[in-house]
């Protein structure tokens, strides 16, 4: 049985549980622009991440799905609706709340990457477990074990500009994950790298997974999608549908094989 054929629905029809890391209700944002027709590009989305949950967001260009990252993330604020991260209603945060609350709870990688091109990869890091609060040492400790672990040994010195894009990646990926966040939010994360920089992006979000970390990812590619635990259709700023991938996914194993071989 393929693994779309073993595909269930459940996702918002279980709803969201105690343990649910995430939850948004009636999200809405509405961009409006002088002179333009206003875009609603998030209308009115209830939505749950289980702790430890692969979901997948998936639709079409302007569907709306890095507008529901970014809210999700803090990076933009919904015209009304509620959200909730690890229990706390976190909506009516104030910016400078929201920038502590990224800086331990949630890491975000982005299509670009967008590091800080003046750092070297070691500070690039380092920077935001400083941020947060942890001691030169610890920081250095924690940028020692995601730099090993995701290949970039003796790396450490090189500026963002020297490096390929899949290496780019993984600097971020380890920045996003220095402080290790209830939540990783990506953004097209392979969206910008070739065929083996996006297989190595898969490999490492489900090597992460494994181990428990909750990932958000958002993508208009299906054969990244099936690496998820939960695939989201998102349409014209709405869910449309959510389906559990049964025995597939990250985590359960069997899901990212089939996709790296896919992908060749
Ligand atoms: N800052 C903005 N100002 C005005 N309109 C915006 C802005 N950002 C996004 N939009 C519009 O909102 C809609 C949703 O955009 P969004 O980028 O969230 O979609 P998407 O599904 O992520 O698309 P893609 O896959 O192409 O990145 C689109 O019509 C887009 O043009």
């Amino acid at each position: 049985m393929s693994r779309e054929e073993s595909a269930h629905r459940t996702g918002s029809a279980a709803g969201p549980s105690a343990d649910s890391i995430l939850r948004a209700e009636g999200l809405v944002k509405t961009y409006r622009t002088e002179g333009t027709a206003p875009v609603e590009a998030v209308r009115g989305v209830d939505l749950h991440v289980e702790r430890g949950e692969f979901v997948a967001v998936t639709g079409p260009s302007g569907a709306g799905k890095s507008t529901l990252l970014h809210l999700l993330g803090g990076l933009d604020r919904p015209d009304s609706g509620s959200l909730w991260l690890d229990g706390r209603q976190v909506d009516a945060y104030s910016e400078a709340r929201w920038a502590v609350l990224r800086r331990k709870k949630i890491g975000i990688v982005f299509q670009f990457f967008n590091l800080v091109s003046n750092l070297t990869v070691a500070d690039n890091v380092e920077l935001p477990a400083l941020l947060a609060g942890s001691t030169p040492r610890q920081a250095r400790a924690g940028r020692e074990e995601l730099l090993a672990e995701l290949g970039l040994a003796g790396k450490e010195q090189s500026m963002p500009a020297e490096l390929s894009g899949g290496e780019q990646q993984r600097v971020a990926l380890a920045r996003a994950l220095v402080n290790t966040p209830s939540v990783l939010l990506a953004d097209e994360p392979a969206g910008s790298l070739d065929s083996k920089g996006t297989r190595e992006v898969l490999r490492l979000l489900s090597r992460f997974h494994q181990r428990g970390q909750t990932i958000v990812l958002v993508t208009h590619d299906a054969r990244m999608a099936s690496a998820a635990d939960r695939v989201i259709s998102f349409f014209d700023g709405q869910v449309v549908d959510d389906v559990a991938l049964q025995g597939g996914g990250g985590r359960r194993g069997g899901g990212v094989a089939d996709v790296l071989e896919l992908k060749g």
